[in-house]
Parts: C-alpha cells; structure tokens; sequence
C-alpha cells in the first residue's frame, strides 16, 4: 500500500485538484493509497496573517471571506450543484468556528502557540474534507479523515513531538477498521493527551505521511509536489540543471539541509528507519518518473549528486590564544547554541585551532553574538579570546554526494572551477561523512560559482547506456549493426552514448566492463567467450553495478522471462522483442510492470507487437490520456501476411513458408507463426495492455491448417505436411479467388473478448489492400469513433524488428 501526500499546490486549484484525482483513477495502485493532504496553497499563511491581525486588533473579515471564496469556488468548478450542499454547509462549520477563534483573539489581543495551531488545523481540515467530497465522485469509499485524532503529541504547541507508539498504535487500529475505505487524512495537525491541537513544524504534512507509512508499513510513500523532484542544483541559479533519479537519504537530507525546497527529510525519519522508499512526483507533469530517495541506491556515474546552496549566512569568528589546547572549547561553545536554538549552520577549525570560523542564518547573528560574549565574558575580559564580529553578504555552496568518497579529485576539481572563474573563496567545510564539501563565498559570486561547479562536474557528462544482451540470431546481429553504424551520430547529436558491456547466445557469453567493439563483437564472443550460463550472466551484469543498464532479450527462449523480475528489482530496465513473457501468465505481466515502476526503471516491449510499428506506444498513449478502447481489429501475423500477399498463380503453399521464413519474417520456429500461437500472443498483450486481465485460453483461435500440419513434431515434418495438404491450401486460395476475395487472418478484441478468425474479404474491407509482411491494426475508441486510428506497415523483420528495440533502448536513454 502507498501513501501519497498531495502539497499546497497540488490542492491550490480546480485545476490543480482535477489533476490530483487523475493521479488517483489512472493509478494503478494494487490496495487502496492513503492521501494526506495540506492545507489549499497560501492559506496557512492567511491563516497566520488573520491570527496576527486579530492579535493587533485589526480586521479580519475580508480576509476570512477571501479563504471561504477560494474554497467555494473549487466546490463550484468540480462538483454539480446537486453535491454541493453538504460539503458547503461542513465549510461553513469549520469557517464559523474559526470565526469565533479569531474574534476570541481579538478580544483578548492574545495569540497563543495552542491558539495559533488550532488557527492553522482549520486549513487541512477545510482542504481534506472538501477533497474527499469531490473524490466521491469517482470513489464510492473517498472518506475524509481528520487526522489529527490519530497522531498523539506532546504539549510543545507549533512544534510538537510525537508519541510514536500510540500513534502507530492508533493509526493501525484506526486502518484495521476502514482498510476497505480510500482514506483522505490531514496532513501536518494532531493533538496532545488533553485532545488539544498541536501541529508538526515545518514540512509537516511529509511528516504526516511518513509516521502513517511507518505505522502502517507502506511500500512507498509518495511526495507530490509542484516540480520535478530533486535537481542537481536550483533551477533558478542553473539553467542546465536535470532531475535526479535516485538518490540515498543521506545524500536527500545534505541536499535540502542547504536549501532544496522540495522536502524536509528530517521528516522523513520514520520513512528512514522502516526503508520505505519515498518518490517525489510531480502532480503536473505525471510522466516525470520521480526521484526516489531510498536505502540501496543503484551505483551512479555522477561523480557528485547535486549543488546546494544557502543564498544568505553570516559568518561569526573566534579567535585567541585562550583557545589553544583547550579541549572543551568548541564544545561549549556549540552546546551553549544549541541550547539558546541558534542553529549552526557550519564550521571550520583551523589546524592551529586557534580559530574557529562557524555560520549561522542572517536572522540568528546577532543573537549569537550577544550569546557568546555573554558565554565568554571572563575571557574576552582578559584578551584571551578576541571580540568576534559578525560578517554578511556571505552565501554557502555545497557539493553533495556518496560516490565523493570513492572519487579521488573531487575538491580539486571544485576549487579549480571556482578559481578560473575567479570566485574567492572565504572558507571551507569538509563534513565527516565526507558526502559533503561546503565553500563560503561572497554572495555576490554564488550565481558565478553554481554554474561554474555545475558545468565542471556535470558538463561532459554524455549519458552513457550500458546495455546487455541475449540473443545472437536474426534480430540480435541485426540490432548490432544498426547500433554500431548510429552510435556516432546519437553521441553528437543526442548526448548518448550506448555501450554494449555484454552479450550471450545459447553457447557462449562475455562480458567486458570497458564495453565491447561493435566491429568485431562475433569474433571477441567466439574467442574470449566463456560457456554461456545465463544466471551466472545476470550475476555478473548486477555487480557491474553500473548506473542507466539495460537488459535486452533478443530470444525466443523462456529462460529469460524467469530472470526479469530480479533484473527490473535490481532497478535494470528490460527491452524485449521475445513475446514470451507478456504472454504467459497475468499475474506475471502485471508484476513486471510494477517492478519496473517500482524501482524506477523500464520495461519495454513495442516489438512484441508489429516489430517496429509503433502499435504498444500508441495504445499506451491512448490509455494514459484517458480514450478506452472499444475495438481492436487487426492482422498481426507478417509471416501469414506475406504468404497471403504472395500464395498466387501456381506457387506451392509450403514453397511460400519457406520463402517467409527465409525473408527473416517468421520465428525461429515458424509452426509457431502458422498455428496462430504468435498472433494469439500479440492478441492477448493488447488486450491486456488495453486493460482487459485475460489468459491464454480466453483467445479463441480459428486454425487455417489441416489437422495433420498441427501435429507434425518437427519443422520438417510440418513442411512436409504442408507439401501433402497442397490442396487444402488451393482450395482455399480458389474460393476466395472465385468471389474476387482475398485471405485474411483477423484478430478482434470486443467486448473483452478476443478471436482469431481467417476471412475472405472483398475491396470494400479495410484491410483487402496489403502487402509483403504488412500487418494493420484499427483502435476504435471513445475518442476515434467513427474513423478508427489505424496503423499499418511491415509487421516483421530483422530490420525493422531491431530498429524497433533499438528505439525503446534510445527512449530510456532518453529518460
Ligand atoms: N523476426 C521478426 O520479424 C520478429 C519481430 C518481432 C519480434 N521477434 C522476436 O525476436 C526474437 C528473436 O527472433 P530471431 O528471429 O532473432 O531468433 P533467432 O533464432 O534467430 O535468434 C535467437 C537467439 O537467441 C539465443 N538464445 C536463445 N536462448 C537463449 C538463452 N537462454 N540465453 C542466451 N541466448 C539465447 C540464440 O542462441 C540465438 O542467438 C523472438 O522472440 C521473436 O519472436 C521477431
Ligand atoms: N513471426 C512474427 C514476427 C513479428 O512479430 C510475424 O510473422 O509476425
Ligand atoms: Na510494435
């Protein structure tokens, strides 16, 4: 079960809540999520605004309307009039209690913190229970729930600490109960042992979604927020700046501890300890993948993950002889900061240790210098210690990262882009865990030295697709040869470079982390290739451990399928033009798709059917923009296409299956085209990707050969068998002849229901006119109803088959 928590923007709007519950229907979530809400973008701090202006005796009113405004207008724009009512007249309560809060506050000229936390509740609970009642729409068993129930806290109003096992407790009983429910919770609210509000702090409604993913042991806790996860460094600073895919939670906490807005991982603690992974998507652009923060993060070749960096630090030094050799020094002085909630932001100690150099927020200077001279009277008395000062206009740069430890040149590099670009630097932090080197510069240069840093680690950085493959045969050398003469053009062009780190076939394997020369990659398999043996091959492929790999099956052997779960879990995303896997079992299907959306990777497989015809993109297309499919009709079969298109004059049947298998259309084994199992297997993967959970034997296939091909036990035996049913084969072609018809073998997806029939069509059918390996197939849905969408072309071969794998290869290279 996932947790999904939806941020202030994504709740801000109509808009922005119509995309939300798109986000809900089409995910295809195997149990019920549970979605935390914040309070509608801006209202929190309207709230703290009236709060203040209650305080101060100044007016509230119009403010308050414009709050009940913004709601109501969501309510009008997404629910019909006749739904209306109750979810106004539940606003209303809340906003008249808030009301007669706020006239308290204005009476008394108090706020408290308890006051100011109940102040504030009113804006999850008016977002969560408005959003629920619009998700009654579409979920019968959308129930709202204010959470703040749940999440038990101590008396500390406006930052309240958690009673972790009640909570959990609490929260588990609560989930017990209503598990059949989609659950709307509250966000950042809960409440202390008297049932006061309290509310979590800052990011508290990540909070929220984390301690209800530790409770309830989530698989995955989504964070949906307004951007595309977490960049490589601010967006606003670097224009260059990319997503990044995955990160490690320590690399996520040093990354927004210098400012990355997205989340605030100490929040994320709960998530931490149980290893749910935590994905931040972006609820407007939702074919973002996410960046995942999570334990076992895949290797990187990213020498450093991201750029952060703090616009405005002041920076406060001491010095003086008292400090010398006085162990406790430092640690007085931090503790005696923490204990005031002066929050250091770094520090660096010179090796004479007679300085200490530390930076803190603007707003915390000055309080920090009083707090040491305060701290340090006696000494500064007695010029043991010099009179600190306080410095500003001082920013901090950080380059974070776990594979910083394991890369030797990383500081020289940073220090040498910051000198050529003249950047001076004031002071330097190295953290202990090394995943962080921190520079203090003059505010002025940060613009400077961001993009200085960015461009020197990230600039020649060409993505690099490290990709592994099984299979050898018609497609496999094909494939190899297109890769080899494009490779050129894709690294000017496209920034990608793809390196063939291995390959296998039925007897021998080699793999080669410098990657394998594609001029002689059959030699250097034949010669340097050990015995082929495909779990040691997958071994060897995982501890490569290498970043962006793809495992690509060009067999059409089961073998491979039983290896793609563990491949997609060990974040590798798979290509395959072998059928075999989408079309066995269901169940097996379903859960490669979901291991590759788990682990944040792909799974590919647009040649499964029509090779190279875009036919699965389109149908993924169709589905993801919400068009359902209502009809599909369709010849899939290139090898009986072309036998169709070339059994003429006084041709032998088995004389033109010979030619389609020679032409490179059918598979290795070509019964397999001719008894319609191929095609049934395509049938079957656009059912299911239409949406339709079928099985095998829910495909009813009309056989176009005589009893006695389907039973010949070898492919030559079957071509002799189709030499003795020559006449069959005539008869057939004469009749459809006689009435100016063609052969045609169809499948038809209606209803859920799926066969496959041969025909005799005349002219008028749409698909009389083909010709060699076409294969055509026609998507009627809601959207294209009268004129269907239809695409056509040649449907098989080595060509057009590797050029299909080569593009799915080229589109994860992409992502
Ligand atoms: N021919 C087409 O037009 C077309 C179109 C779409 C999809 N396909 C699919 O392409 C796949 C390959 O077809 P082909 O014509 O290239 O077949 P092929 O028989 O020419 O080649 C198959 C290769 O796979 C290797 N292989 C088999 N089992 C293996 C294993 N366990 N480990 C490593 N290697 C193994 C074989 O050694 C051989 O090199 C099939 O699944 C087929 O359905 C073909
Ligand atoms: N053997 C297949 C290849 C394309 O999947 C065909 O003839 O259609
Ligand atoms: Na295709």
């Amino acid at each position: 079960m996932n947790i999904l928590k939806f941020g202030g923007t994504s709740v801000g709007s109509a808009q922005s809540i119509s995309a939300l519950m798109d986000i809900l229907i089409k995910g295809k979530h195997a149990e019920h999520p549970i979605v935390v809400l914040s309070a509608m973008g801006g209202v929190t701090n309207t709230l703290l605004d009236m709060a203040e202006s209650a305080r101060k005796g100044e007016d509230y009113a119009e403010t308050l309307k414009k709050v009940e405004d913004k709601h109501f207008e969501v309510i009008r724009a997404l629910l019909p009039a006749s739904a209306q009512n109750p979810v106004l007249t539940k606003l209303k309560i809340y906003l008249n209690e808030l009301e007669d809060i706020l006239q308290a506050v204005y009476n008394l000229k108090e706020l408290s913190l308890q006051t100011k936390d109940l102040i504030l509740s009113y804006g999850e609970r008016c977002s969560t229970m408005m959003v629920s009642h619009i998700a009654r729409q579409y979920f019968a068993n959308a129930l709202f729930v204010d959470g703040s129930e749940l999440i038990k806290t101590d008396h500390n109003f406006g930052q309240a600490k958690v009673n972790t096992e009640l909570t959990e407790n609490l929260i588990r009983d609560f989930y017990a109960g209503n598990n059949d429910k989609l659950l709307f919770v509250t966000g950042f609210i809960s409440s202390n042992d008297e049932g006061r509000i309290t509310t979590l702090g800052r990011g508290g409604s990540d909070y929220t979604a984390a301690i209800w993913g530790a409770a309830l042991g989530a698989d995955e806790i989504e964070i949906w927020t307004d951007v595309d996860g977490m960049l490589t460094a601010d967006p606003r600073i670097v224009k260059k700046a990319f997503s990044l895919p995955e990160l490690s939670y320590t690399e996520a906490m040093e990354l927004s501890y210098f400012g990355a807005k997205v989340i605030y991982p100490p929040t994320m603690i709960p998530a931490f300890l149980k290893k749910i992974p935590i994905v931040i998507k972006n609820t407007f652009n939702v074919d973002f993948p996410g960046t995942y923060i999570r334990h076992n993060v895949h290797a990187s070749s990213l020498p450093i993950k991201g750029i952060s960096s703090i616009d405005e630090i002041s920076i406060l030094n001491l010095s003086g002889s008292g400090m010398v050799g006085k162990a406790g020094f430092s640690g007085r002085l931090f503790s005696m900061l923490s204990r005031e909630q002066v929050n250091v932001v770094l520090i660096t100690q010179s090796s004479s240790e007679h300085s200490i150099t530390f930076a803190v927020k603007p707003a915390d200077a000055l309080k920090a210098l009083a707090l040491i001279n305060k701290e340090f009277e006696l000494e500064l008395q007695a010029r043991k210690l010099e009179y600190p000062e306080v410095e500003n206009g001082l920013s901090v740069l950080a380059i974070v990262g776990e594979n910083m430890k394991r890369t030797p040149g990383i500081s020289g590099r940073l220090f040498s882009a910051l000198g050529r670009n003249g950047v001076n630097i004031r002071a330097i932090a190295q953290g202990s865990s090394e995943y962080n080197i921190s520079v203090i510069l003059s505010r002025s240069d940060l613009s400077k030295a961001v993009n200085a840093v960015h461009d020197a680690f990230y600039a020649d950085l060409k993505k690099t697709l490290n990709v592994f493959c099984l299979g050898t045969g018609n497609i496999g050398k094909t494939l190899f040869k297109q890769l080899q003469h494009q490779m050129p053009f894709l690294a000017k062009n496209n920034d990608l470079q793809v390196k063939v780190m291995g390959v296998s076939n039925t007897r021998k394997m080699y793999l080669d982390a410098e990657g394998i020369d594609l001029n002689n990659w059959e030699d250097t398999l034949n010669e340097k290739g050990e015995q082929a043996d495909l779990a040691e091959f997958i071994k060897k492929m995982k501890s490569m451990n290498l970043a962006n790999c793809v495992f690509v099956d060009n067999t059409a052997s089961h073998n491979p399928i039983r290896h793609y779960l563990d491949v997609l879990q060990s974040s590798i995303s798979v290509v395959t033009c072998n059928k075999i896997g989408n079309s066995a079992e269901y169940d097996q299907y379903v859960a490669f798709k979901e291991a590759a959306r788990k682990h944040g990777v792909e799974f590919y497989y647009e040649t499964n059917v029509g090779a190279g015809l875009p036919i699965i993109r389109t149908l993924k297309d169709l589905m993801l923009s919400g068009d359902r499919i209502n009809r599909i009709e369709a010849i899939l079969s290139g090898t009986i296409s072309y036998i169709f298109n070339n059994f003429k004059g006084d041709r032998l049947f088995s004389e033109v299956v010979k030619e389609a298998q020679d032409m490179g259309y059918t598979e290795p084994d070509p019964r397999d085209d001719l008894n319609g199992k191929d095609f049934m297997r395509k049938m079957l993967i656009l059912a299911r990707d239409a949406g339709y959970a079928l099985e095998e034997k829910d495909v009813a296939i009309e056989s176009m050969l005589p009893p006695a091909c389907l039973a010949a036990s070898s492919v030559a035996e079957f071509y002799q068998e189709l030499e003795n049913n020559a006449a069959h084969f005539e008869n057939l072609k004469n009749e459809a002849a006689k009435s100016n018809k063609v052969l045609r073998y169809i499948g038809k997806l209606e209803d859920g229901k799926v066969a496959i029939t041969l025909q005799m069509v005349d002219d008028s059918h749409p698909f009389y006119m083909l010709s060699g390996s076409d294969n055509i197939i026609s998507f009627t849905t809601d959207r294209y109803k009268e004129r269907p969408l239809v695409v056509k072309g040649p449907g098989a071969g080595a060509e057009v088959t590797a050029a299909g794998v080569f593009a799915d290869i080229i589109n994860i290279g992409k992502r």
